[in-house]
């Protein structure tokens, strides 16, 4: 019997949406939201509603019988470091979720959305290879203050997919490999794939890597130390500066790299300057996964939506290239990875881990 599944993919920009029977999309929709929209929000437990009329909206526009699914999956949040794998939205992964043990973001919706929208249909609801998923090793954890271990954060479910999918059109294992690969989106990663684990990257919400659309990476720590005893700022209101309203956001006054394009175009020389120091932070990035795997790198994987932006490729194609070839796959292939993550559990060829 064919498996039809609903997947709810949120982005800190976005959230999308895809119905799946089997491993068949049957339709897709990426709503991109501005900053202007996510900043009527307090925090991030208060877009759920937002998030999930949208989502109701979409099946009922495409006229979409919700009782004909038989599982609901979501892109997996900030709960604790754990391995990779299809996990069932226990109470425990949903109280978790709710709280936003490791942190703040909108992944934390996709299981609570998705064991929401179960729960009323009866049906199962499960999250694949969450946001949180660490293989870092012991090394790649020392920051230089023990109290503040370096955490793995990042685009785990995409840039597993996109390393499979390139390790499976060279006819190459996955675990044979060694990739760098970038993911650009509202927040950054860069990881090191060492023969198929994620042994270094960059943390793509609050840690050290490049500024993103809506991040600001790693900054100089002793002015970071004067702004959050200055007196002027809440806890929230610094931490907001980094994760929300930082990166292209506080430069250039938008998280979408197509705004930026069109400040460029009509001549606008700071947003072209922002957007090669961009750039040159991710290619940076790019070079220190490098001699994490001590300089033997099959290929750099460049993907996200700001993969499609011809310009900044291009830039990491001459500041990164030398160190290896680099394939683009623009987007990201993380709504059929959450879709074959649940088909795997369904068809009972994987047992669904426990959180
Ligand atoms: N065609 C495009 N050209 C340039 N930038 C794009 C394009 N499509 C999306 N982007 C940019 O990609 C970023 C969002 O990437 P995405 O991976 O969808 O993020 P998220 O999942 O975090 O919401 C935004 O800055 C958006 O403007
Ligand atoms: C929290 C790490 C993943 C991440 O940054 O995702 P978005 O780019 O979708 O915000």
């Amino acid at each position: 019997m064919s498996v039809k599944s609903l997947i709810i993919n949120p982005g800190s920009t976005s959230t999308k949406i895809g119905v799946f029977e089997d491993e068949t999309l049957l339709f897709e929709e990426t709503l991109r939201h501005s900053t202007e929209e996510i900043a009527q929000y307090a925090s991030i437990v208060d877009q759920k509603d937002f998030r999930k009329q949208i989502i109701l909206d979409l099946l009922k526009e495409k006229d979409f019988d919700i009782h004909s699914l038989q599982v609901i999956v979501g892109r997996g949040g900030m709960l604790k470091p754990i391995p990779g794998g299809t996990y069932a939205v226990s109470d425990e992964l949903l109280a978790d979720l709710k709280v936003g043990v490791q942190g703040q973001h909108a992944s934390n919706l996709g299981g609570i959305l998705a064991r929401e929208i179960a729960d009323s249909i009866g049906v199962p609801s499960y999250i694949v290879d969450p946001v949180v998923v660490d293989e870092l090793m012991p090394i790649s954890r020392y920051s230089g203050v023990p109290e503040l271990p370096r955490t793995s954060v990042f685009h785990a479910l995409n840039q597993k997919a996109v390393a499979k999918r390139y390790a499976k059109e060279q006819g190459a294992a996955y675990e044979s490999l060694n990739l760098i690969v970038v993911h650009m989106g509202g927040g950054v990663s860069v990881g090191a794939h060492e023969q198929g684990r994620v042994v270094d990257v960059f943390n793509a919400l609050d840690g050290d890597g490049a500024f993103s659309p809506e991040r600001a990476g790693g900054v100089p720590s002793g002015a970071l130390i004067k702004m959050c005893f200055s007196g002027q700022y809440t806890e929230k209101e610094v931490y907001k500066k980094f994760v929300g309203a930082g990166g292209f956001n506080a430069y250039s006054g938008t998280n979408d790299m197509r705004d930026v394009e069109k400040m460029v175009q009509n001549g606008d020389e700071k947003a072209a300057e922002v957007r090669e120091a961009f750039i040159m932070q991710v290619a940076k990035d790019i070079g220190s996964m490098a001699c994490v795997l001590k300089g033997k790198i099959d290929q750099i994987i460049i993907t996200g939506g700001i993969a499609y932006d011809k310009v900044v490729v291009a830039g990491l194609q001459e500041r990164a290239g030398f160190i290896a070839p680099i394939t683009v796959y623009p987007g990201e292939d993380e709504l059929l990875a959450l879709a074959q993550g649940a088909l795997r559990v369904m068809n009972g060829e994987e047992k669904a881990m426990v959180y």
